[in-house]
């Protein structure tokens, strides 16, 4: 198929122009077709019954054909590949069997078979088909290559799971594109992966509409986009956007400021969307003089109270802002048309417009309803109490106006230092001044540390399409988070949107889990652990031994090794780590290029990312949505500490304390904190 596509070259085309958009489509078509060797192009295959037609299909990352054009393998995401992933033997879906392959690097090592619906239809006397073992119907399907998959371990950046996507997992990527799902579930459990293969299923199934209006996938921050930037191109998809909130907002003005996270919690309340739109709105001026337009020998006029009536008219129909503006100066310009008529004048079809646009109409109505930028409305809240007490009414306490007010309010609103917070309120009026434009899907992971401002700006994104918004009420750790997923619907404007838990933990080991669950009785009493699948219990040590010598020990170890100090520590990590003689990169850091090894065959030097070293020094706040085979926490009170309040710093402890895959080794001066209940 590559080798067809290249040579379709851009002669093929007619003029030079169609030259360069051929050529320019060849590329595209060529980066999706761009393999991976190491990544095998089927993973399964599904064997009809007689009853139902027979057929045997390979499943793989996506369709191939033959020079003849006919299927050789289908698209994991077609519906004709469904039963591979859903198919039981209490549920055949007209499966006979299923295969799956095991590949190492690229190479076949093995494959196994399921028997699916007992093989009634062979007749007796002969044996089942070669490779099929006989079902024994009350036994739970075992996949050693699926467990094979799951305890593999860990290196490098995020991988897809198409292989092995489970069925209630499989249910979630392939809800329909007009629907809004939220996933809530424990570390591990798979939120990262079946958001993004959601993203992936939905680019393939409404290809035109999705690319054509966009997909968004929302990360908590730079370094853990790079840790999963590898799956949708693995997947043959390389037209979604990856983005942070606070990039997502960039464009309203530097993010220059930081502020006391009461302040920034304040900010991030659903009340101030009805503050920003009443002080939008209170610059409308009531007319009390007439609208005068002189036109040749004549003035023409619309009296005051019949602009105001037009004004009414106009708010009425609930506008955007600025497209009021318009609708005013046009509703004003009609009143005049009619009268010109009346008087007997023959007007062309243009009329209309001109009069809207002359100087007189435009001043009149500009006065009216003044010009307002979104700098401009927040630098005044800001800054005036009283245009503040007037745009809260009864929404903000006194006290809370007094900490929304500057101190020092910067003279003009260029100078203003704005903080995160500051540019979701500048995006949400100028969404009230003209409208977002929306995307087609939205993926927001980590979104319980969404603040219900930003919930809001995802939401207005996504006005005409859906989300895909992936949490865990127990990992939040900003002081605006959720505790609600009814209510961050509700701010996302999706109040019918469906909320699904996902329980198996398919990273974090037993004896791991154990210990991390503690915390939750402290951090989130209503939500359980996850369900370990994997069959190790896994390596848990807790010791007062130094960082450079632990660390130093799991150097020759095969999977990646993590570890996680609190963000205070990590210069003092640093030197312990290099002291120890211990390469590693900084998670946050972009790797300086002798640190890691080239990002696979043909890997570019800026291609690499901190997540190719094997030894990776996490600082506590960058850690959530990680994994590493091996991890090392250390300063577990020091993590805890690291954060404004108790409840926070136990959550980003359990955050920190559930990356592991294989071993956890907490590393500690001699005290932990209590609520790990270590006293026994
Ligand atoms: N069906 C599956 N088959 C194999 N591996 C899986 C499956 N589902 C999830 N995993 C693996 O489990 C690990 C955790 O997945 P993921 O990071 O998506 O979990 P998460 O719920 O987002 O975790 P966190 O809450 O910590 O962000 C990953 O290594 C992922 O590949």
């Amino acid at each position: 198929m590559r080798e067809r596509t290249a040579r379709l070259g851009p002669g093929m085309a007619g003029d030079r122009f169609g030259a360069e958009v051929l050529e320019a489509t060849l590329a595209r078509r060529l980066a999706q077709l761009a393999d991976d060797p190491e990544v095998p192009l089927f993973f399964g295959r599904i064997d009809h019954t007689a009853a139902s037609g027979g057929e045997t299909f390979h499943v793989g990352r996506r369709h191939v054909s033959d020079p003849a054009g006919d299927p050789m393998v289908v698209d994991w995401r077609a519906p004709v590949s469904v039963p591979f992933y859903r198919a039981s033997r209490a549920e055949p879906m007209g499966l006979a069997a299923r295969r799956r392959y095991g590949f190492a690097r690229g190479v076949l090592t093995g494959y196994e078979d399921e028997a699916i619906t007992m093989p009634t239809a062979t007749p007796p006397g002969e044996s089942a088909p070669p490779g099929i073992t006989s079902p024994d119907a009350d036994a739970p399907a075992h996949s050693t290559i699926l467990e094979a998959e799951i305890e593999r371990p860990r290196t490098g950046p995020m991988r897809d799971i198409v292989a092995t996507i489970q069925p209630e997992q499989d249910v979630i990527v392939r809800a329909g594109l007009d629907r809004t799902v939220v996933v809530q579930g424990a570390p591990g459990t798979g939120k990262t992966a079946v958001g993004l293969h959601r993203a992936a299923y939905l680019l393939y199934a409404h290809r035109e509409q999705v690319t054509r209006r966009g997909m968004l996938v929302v990360g908590p921050n730079r370094s853990f986009l790079r840790y999963i930037r590898d799956v949708l191109p693995a997947l043959g998809e390389i037209d979604a956007t990856q983005t942070t909130v606070p990039e997502l907002v960039a464009g309203h003005g530097r993010l220059r400021g930081d502020e006391p996270a009461a302040v920034a919690t304040l900010k991030g309340d659903a009340r101030m969307a009805g503050v920003l739109r009443r002080a939008l709105w209170s610059h409308l001026v009531e007319p009390s003089e007439p609208l005068v337009l002189p036109r040749g020998s004549r003035r023409w006029r619309v009296a005051a109270h019949a602009a105001r009536e037009a004004m009414v008219q106009v708010v009425g129909r609930d506008p955007r802002y600025d497209a009021g503006r318009e609708q005013l100066r046009h509703t004003l310009a009609h009143r005049i048309l009619l009268q010109i008529e009346a008087s007997g004048d023959a007007l062309d079809e243009t009329a209309w417009d001109r009069i809207a646009r002359t100087p007189a109409v435009r001043n009149y109505v500009a006065e009216l309803w003044p010009v307002v930028t979104p700098a401009k409305l927040l630098h005044r809240l800001l800054s005036d109490a009283d245009f503040l007490a007037a745009a809260a009414g009864d929404d903000l306490t006194a006290a809370e106006r007094e900490a929304l007010l500057w101190d020092r309010p910067p003279r003009t609103p260029g100078a203003a230092r704005w903080t995160l917070a500051d540019l979701v309120l500048l995006d949400e009026i100028a969404d009230l001044l003209d409208r977002t434009t929306p995307l087609a899907h939205i993926v927001a992971d980590e979104a319980q540390d969404l603040s219900a401002m930003m919930l809001r700006a995802l939401g207005r994104r996504a006005r005409t399409g859906s989300l895909t918004v992936l949490g865990d009420l127990a990992q939040a750790t900003t002081p605006w988070a959720s505790t609600s997923w009814t209510e961050a619907l509700e701010h996302l404007g999706r109040p019918d949107g469906h909320v699904e838990e996902l329980t198996a933990g398919f990273r974090v080991p037993g004896d791991v889990i154990d210990f991390a669950a503690r915390l939750l009785p402290h951090v989130a009493p209503d939500l359980a652990p996850p369900v370990a699948v994997r069959r190790s219990r896994g390596r848990l040590t807790l010791t007062t031994e130094e960082l450079g010598p632990i660390v130093a020990g799991l150097a020759g170890a095969e999977g990646s090794v993590g570890v996680i100090v609190p963000d205070g520590g990590l210069a003092a990590a640093r030197g312990d780590l290099t002291g120890a003689g211990l390469a590693f990169a900084v998670v946050g850091e972009e790797p300086a290029d002798d640190d890691v090894p080239p990002a696979g065959p043909g890997g570019a030097a800026d291609d690499r990312t901190e997540f190719d070293a094997h030894v990776d020094l996490v600082p506590a706040s960058l850690a959530k949505g990680l994994e590493f085979d091996h991890v090392v926490v250390a300063d577990p009170a020091g993590i805890v500490a690291g954060e404004p309040d108790r409840t926070t710093g136990l959550r980003r402890l359990y955050v920190c304390l559930t990356r592991a895959v294989t071993s956890l080794v907490v590393r500690h001066d001699g005290t932990l904190p209590p609520e790990l209940g270590t006293g026994d």
